[in-house]
């Protein structure tokens, strides 16, 4: 705490002072403390990805809106998305932008239709769920804007979300790469300014280092190069290619949250956008 008295700056033992974890939460959401004002006439953006339903210990920062790229549980279970829902509710952040990633499996119906013909050997969790448990499981998402191949435009950003991964061990929204991809990404309109998938562009923060191998998605990274260009393409998927990266006109945030053993423990990336000038 601060007083001034007679012109000079008096610094008092803070209400938090015993507790720096809870100052931080307190300091930097409320106040903006540890990191400046965002310019004026720009937009923050807060980014997290993977966190599956791991979100207690998470020091979230000061920002205008939030974009979560999928993997916010681990089964999709309606249980994990009520609780991630509750996290977002107690979230400052005037828009919140969410989509799903291939643990969300109820999020994806194809995938459930297909399920409920086997005998749910790989996921006893979600074989003891019935349909009606999660046929509307998008519903339970109340505190944020959910994107499923679609857009919103938020401060006169347009943002675009989409789900679809390459085919990983046959976890929802996976898809071959390819043509199958490609028809996806081709559903992308131009003039989006942020895009948001699950996974990675090839050659931007999707690096598996335990397999030496890129697993971007190539069709992914031609449409948003040649095509789209949007100023920021966010995404996560890939928990050890967390970081940013630019190609000297997109932006490109992997801000996977959880680590490559599940440890919730990177923190949340923050970048400010130029407002569009028609806001
Ligand atoms: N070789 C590949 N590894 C992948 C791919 N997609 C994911 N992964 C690995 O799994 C973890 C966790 O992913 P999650 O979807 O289960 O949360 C990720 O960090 C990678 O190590 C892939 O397409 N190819
Ligand atoms: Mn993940
Ligand atoms: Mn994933």
């Amino acid at each position: 705490m601060s007083a001034m008295a007679h012109g000079k700056v008096t610094i008092t033992v803070d209400e938090y002072s015993s507790n720096p974890t809870q100052a931080f939460t307190h300091y930097n959401i409320n106040q903006s403390r540890f990191q400046p004002p965002h310019p004026a006439g720009h937009t923050r953006f807060v980014c997290v990805s993977d966190t599956h339903s791991r979100t207690d210990g998470i020091q979230m920062p000061y920002g205008d809106v939030l974009l979560h790229t999928g993997d916010f549980t681990e089964l999709g279970l309606p249980s994990e998305v009520k609780k991630f829902n509750d996290w977002l509710g107690g979230l400052p952040y005037e828009f919140k932008v969410v989509i799903a990633g291939n643990h969300e499996l109820t999020f994806d119906k194809d995938f459930m239709a297909e399920l409920v013909k086997q005998d749910y050997y790989r996921f006893p969790s979600v074989s003891k769920l019935k349909p009606e448990d999660f046929d509307n499981v998008q519903s339970l998402l109340t505190n944020c804007v959910y994107l499923q191949d679609s857009d919103v435009t938020i401060k006169g950003f347009r943002i675009y979300g989409t789900p679809w991964t390459p085919w990983f061990n046959g976890w929802g929204f996976n898809l071959p790469r390819g043509q199958s991809l490609l028809d996806k990404w081709n559903l992308i309109p131009e003039g989006i300014d942020i895009l948001m998938t699950h996974g990675p562009p090839l050659g931007f923060r999707d690096w598996v280092p335990k397999e030496l191998q890129r697993v971007g998605c190539v069709e992914l990274l031609n449409t948003v190069q040649k095509r789209v260009r949007p100023k920021l393409h966010a995404f996560g998927g890939i928990h050890e290619g967390y970081g940013i990266m630019t190609d000297g006109y997109t932006t490109f945030i992997n801000a996977s949250t959880c680590t490559v053993s599940f440890q919730p423990t990177n923190p949340p990336i923050v970048f400010d956008l130029p407002n569009p000038s028609s806001s």
